[in-house]
């Protein structure tokens, strides 16, 4: 097992990651100070982990209240999330009792989103299951729910105490859903690590025949990057929106299509080629780098073209980005392989152009 710690003063928290760590009650003990803790999960991973998770709570006299919730992007909302704070009320929860969230980034932002709100605060504790939770949703205290209009709109920065990346878990994970989490391990080579953007490239296949030793290598070398741009820019002020590369055309996809019709990877991966070419076109990123990036995307199994929803829902859709100020789009976009820049300068018609280029192709997944 190693260990990494997110630098936050007061909030900070180690992440563990290895293999069988669910099983492992001495991690947990020193999180868990009451008699019960409430398991936040889905109807998917339950019947996986869930289990394990009791057991292992059980060895340490902890008795753990399930939480099991529909699977899927398209219940990230204020339903399901009032499904949490019933669950919560009727257990007789208090503000002391721990919530850990066992699942993908979905149950990751739903769970932090409940435990930020319910009686103002409970501790929380991120037990991430897919590739992406593990590299990227389950570190730096994003939580939030979906809104019809927009991608994560309603949500909170609730830093967890620990999260216990337990790369076993990833034995059960759909192809379609490892390839997605590559999407995010990529993001980190481009925006800011060069030198892992050649390993991934050297190692690509071997993490898509869930190689457990370049798996670990990959979780840890992504954490380290999230948990340095986090310590940072917490409440990304700046450096931290360096980590949506991609995201400004992939939400407007997610949302576009409905929720759950493209994973968020695939999302992001045909995100960032919109993006990589807009960088192209902003004479920043050499033609060769946008096809360096667009076959290693390919590679990893992942969409390169977006979904053709016209150019104007893609403006209207990403109009509603986090990143917005004062009216004005700002995206991120690639000075390099390795270098991402947070602009306002790519003008409307070379937007409009690289939305163009990239999605009116067959755009599926
Ligand atoms: N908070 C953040 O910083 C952050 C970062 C990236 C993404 N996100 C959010 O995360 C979500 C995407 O997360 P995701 O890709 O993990 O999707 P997900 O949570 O929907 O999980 C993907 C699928 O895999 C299933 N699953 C989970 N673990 C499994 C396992 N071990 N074995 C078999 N099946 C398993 C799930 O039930 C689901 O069907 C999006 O909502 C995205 O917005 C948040
Ligand atoms: O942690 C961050 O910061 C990120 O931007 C990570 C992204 O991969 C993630 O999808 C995040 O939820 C997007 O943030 P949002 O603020 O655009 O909703
Ligand atoms: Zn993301």
């Amino acid at each position: 097992m190693q260990t990494l710690n997110v630098s936050l003063a007061e909030r900070s928290y180690p992440i563990h990651i290895g293999c069988s760590l669910l099983a492992n009650p001495e991690l947990l003990l020193p999180y868990l100070k009451q008699k019960k803790a409430v398991v936040v999960t889905n109807s998917t991973v339950a019947p996986l982990y869930l289990d394990l998770l009791r057991s292992t709570l059980e060895k340490i006299g902890i008795s753990a209240i399930p939480v099991v919730l529909p699977d899927g992007e398209q219940y990230k909302t204020w339903e399901t999330l009032n499904l949490i704070f019933d669950a919560l009320l009727g257990a007789h929860c208090e503000r002391s009792t721990p919530l850990l969230a066992l699942g993908g980034g979905v149950i990751g932002d739903m769970g932090g989103f409940a435990a930020s709100c319910y009686q103002r605060g409970m501790p929380f504790i991120q037990v991430p299951t897919t590739l992406l939770s593990l590299v990227d949703s389950s570190v730096g205290g994003k939580t939030a729910i979906n809104h019809p209009l927009g991608k994560n709109m309603i949500g909170a920065f609730y830093q967890p105490r620990l999260v216990l990346a337990d790369i076993s878990t990833l034995d059960t994970l759909p192809d379609r859903e490892l390839k997605a989490g590559l999407a995010e391990v990529i993001k980190y080579g481009l925006i800011r690590d060069l030198e892992f953007f050649c390993w991934l490239e050297a190692n690509i296949e071997k993490l898509l025949a869930r190689d457990k030793e370049a798996l670990a290598y990959a979780v840890h070398r992504s954490c380290t990057n999230k948990a340095e741009v986090v310590a940072a820019d917490e409440r990304e002020t700046g450096e931290r929106a360096l980590l949506n590369l991609g995201h400004t055309f992939g939400h407007a996809i997610e949302t576009g299509m409905g929720y759950g019709e493209w994973l968020h990877g695939e999302a992001v991966s045909a995100g960032t080629l919109i993006a990589a070419e807009l960088s192209c076109r902003m004479g920043w990123l050499a033609a060769g780098d946008v096809l360096r990036i667009e076959s290693l995307f390919l590679r990893a199994g992942l969409p390169v073209h977006g979904a053709p929803l016209g150019v104007e829902r893609y403006l209207e859709l990403m109009s509603h980005d986090k990143k917005v100020e004062d009216g004005r789009l700002r995206l991120v976009l690639l000075k390099r392989i390795g270098e991402a820049v947070l602009s306002d300068q790519a003008g409307d018609a070379m937007v409009r152009q690289s939305i163009e280029v990239r999605c009116t192709q067959t755009g599926s997944v």
